[in-house]
């Protein structure tokens, strides 16, 4: 996890200027679930959009167990990862694949400090299934002109994901690189059901405090 810059006059000083015109952007995944970001990014301007990807939590829990898995290859099995106790089915809150994905409970302080309506969230399954759409609400969001559209992409078989037609400064296809869209491990489908159940709530409740569903939940 990322460590915030201690002090707010110092988060500015790593800003770039911003011009008029110009959007200032910046993406660190961890601010979301870090405690203090809200009140640090609110006192540095109170005006700041918030962009928010969010996926189903039992494919993001899974993913991130296969990106820390490419880096540590002993590690134990995601099915022991999950459990405190496998017999009771008691899962381990305190594991941050897990833990990451209790997006009600993260959101929560955001909301004590930046009202909702400048936060976005986007879903992290339409940014597969329909990019240019997902980008559209952003483009709104940012009160940018809709200049991203369906014509930008197209889909990649090899890849398995929408890829870009032309990369910025260039001619050429771009796709996101190898560390972006990896194979899954296949998971018991009992861990994933008691997974599905463990985040009900929470996804329930996202959806309410977003006013979106993200129809992770049947
Ligand atoms: N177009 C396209 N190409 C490839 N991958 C795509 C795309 N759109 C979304 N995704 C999904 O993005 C997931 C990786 O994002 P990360 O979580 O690593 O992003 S971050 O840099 O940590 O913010 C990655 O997760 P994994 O499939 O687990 O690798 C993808 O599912």
């Amino acid at each position: 996890m990322n460590v915030l810059p201690p002090s707010f006059g110092h988060c500015w000083d790593l800003m770039p200027r911003t011009l008029e015109g110009q959007i200032t952007m910046e993406k660190t995944p961890s601010y979301f679930v870090t405690r203090e970001a809200p009140a640090r990014i609110s006192a540095m301007s109170k005006d700041t959009k918030l962009i928010v990807v969010v996926r189903d939590p039992v494919t993001r829990a899974i993913s991130d167990y296969t990106q820390t898995l490419s880096k540590r290859p002993d590690i134990p099995t995601f099915e022991s990862l999950t459990f405190k106790n496998r017999t009771t089915g008691l899962i381990d809150t305190s594991w941050s694949a897990i833990q990451i994905g209790i997006y009600a409970k993260h959101l929560e302080p955001w909301l004590h400090h930046f009202p909702i309506g400048q936060m976005l969230f986007v879903s992290g399954e339409r940014l597969i299934s329909d990019p240019a759409g997902e980008l559209g609400r952003v483009q709104d969001f940012l009160g940018l002109k809709r200049i991203i559209t369906d014509k930008h992409f197209y889909f990649n078989k090899t890849k398995g994901f929408p890829c870009l037609k032309k990369a910025e400064g260039s001619s050429k296809p771009h796709c996101l690189g190898k560390t972006k869209g990896r194979t899954h491990p296949e998971i018991d489908r009992e861990v994933v059901r008691r997974l599905r159940e463990f985040y009900r709530p929470f996804n329930l409740k996202f959806y309410q405090m977003t006013g979106q569903d993200f129809g992770w939940d049947g």
